[in-house]
C-alpha cells in the first residue's frame, strides 16, 4: 500500500470538505437569492447562457443539461444554453476576432434583457467570460458569476442587481468541486420553488 498516495488523497478529501464548509456560511444567502432570480427568468420563457472556459466550460454545459432536460425531479423544460459547444462558432469567432470574443459575440446575438448570463472562472480573470459580462450588461442582462480566489476583475464588474458567489480558497480544483455544488444547488432551489 502507497502510504504517501492515500495521505495525499485524505489532504484532498479535507481540504475540499473545509472549502465546502467556509463557502455554506457566506454564500448561502447569495445562493438563495441568485436561485430567485433564475427561477424568475426560466419560469418567465426567458433562458440562462452559461460561459467559462476548461472545467468551468464543462460547468456550463453540465448546468444547462440539469435545466434543459432534468435534474432530480421530471419537470418542464427550462431554457439554458452553454456557450461552449458549438465549434464552428468557437474555431470561427475565435479565428476572426480572437478568443477573447467567443463568448461576447454570441452574448450580443443570443442575450435579450430578461436573460441572465452565468459567468462561471475560478480567477474571475478570463478575459473572453469578462467580455460576455460587459456585454451581457449593455444588452440588459442579469449576470450571476461564480469565481473563486479574489474574485478578480470579474468581482469587480458587478452591480447591485447581480449575485457574485465567490468560493473562498485560492485553488484552483478546491474552486471547481464547490462550483459543482452551488450549480446542484441553484438547480435543486429552481425545482423546489416550482415544485415544492
Ligand atoms: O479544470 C482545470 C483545472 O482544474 C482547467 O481546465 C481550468 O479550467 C482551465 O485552466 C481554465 O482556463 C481556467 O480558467 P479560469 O477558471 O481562471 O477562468
Ligand atoms: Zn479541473
Amino acid at each position: 500500500m502507497n502510504t504517501n498516495l492515500i495521505s495525499r488523497v485524505d489532504n484532498h478529501f479535507e481540504e475540499s470538505i473545509a472549502t465546502k464548509q467556509k463557502s455554506k456560511n457566506v454564500l448561502s444567502a447569495d445562493l438563495a437569492k441568485a436561485i430567485e432570480q433564475m427561477f424568475q427568468c426560466v419560469n418567465s420563457g426567458s433562458k440562462i447562457l452559461a460561459c467559462g472556459n476548461g472545467g468551468s466550460a464543462a460547468d456550463a454545459q453540465h448546468f444547462a443539461a440539469e435545466l434543459v432536460g432534468r435534474f432530480e425531479r421530471e419537470r418542464k423544460e427550462f431554457g439554458a444554453i452553454a456557450l461552449t459547444t458549438d465549434s464552428s462558432i468557437l474555431t470561427a469567432v475565435g479565428n476572426d476576432y480572437g478568443y477573447d470574443e467567443i463568448f461576447s459575440k454570441q452574448v450580443s446575438a443570443l442575450g435579450k434583457p430578461g436573460d441572465i448570463l452565468l459567468a462561471i472562472s475560478t480567477s474571475g480573470n478570463s478575459k473572453n467570460v469578462i467580455k460576455a459580462i460587459e456585454v451581457a450588461k449593455k444588452r440588459g442582462l442579469t449576470v450571476i458569476a461564480m469565481t473563486g480566489k479574489d474574485g478578480g476583475t470579474m468581482g469587480r464588474l458587478m452591480g447591485p442587481e447581480d449575485v457574485h458567489l465567490c468560493v473562498p480558497s485560492d485553488r484552483t480544483a478546491r474552486i471547481q468541486e464547490t462550483h459543482l455544488l452551488i450549480l446542484h444547488c441553484l438547480c435543486d432551489g429552481i425545482d423546489y420553488l416550482l415544485l415544492g
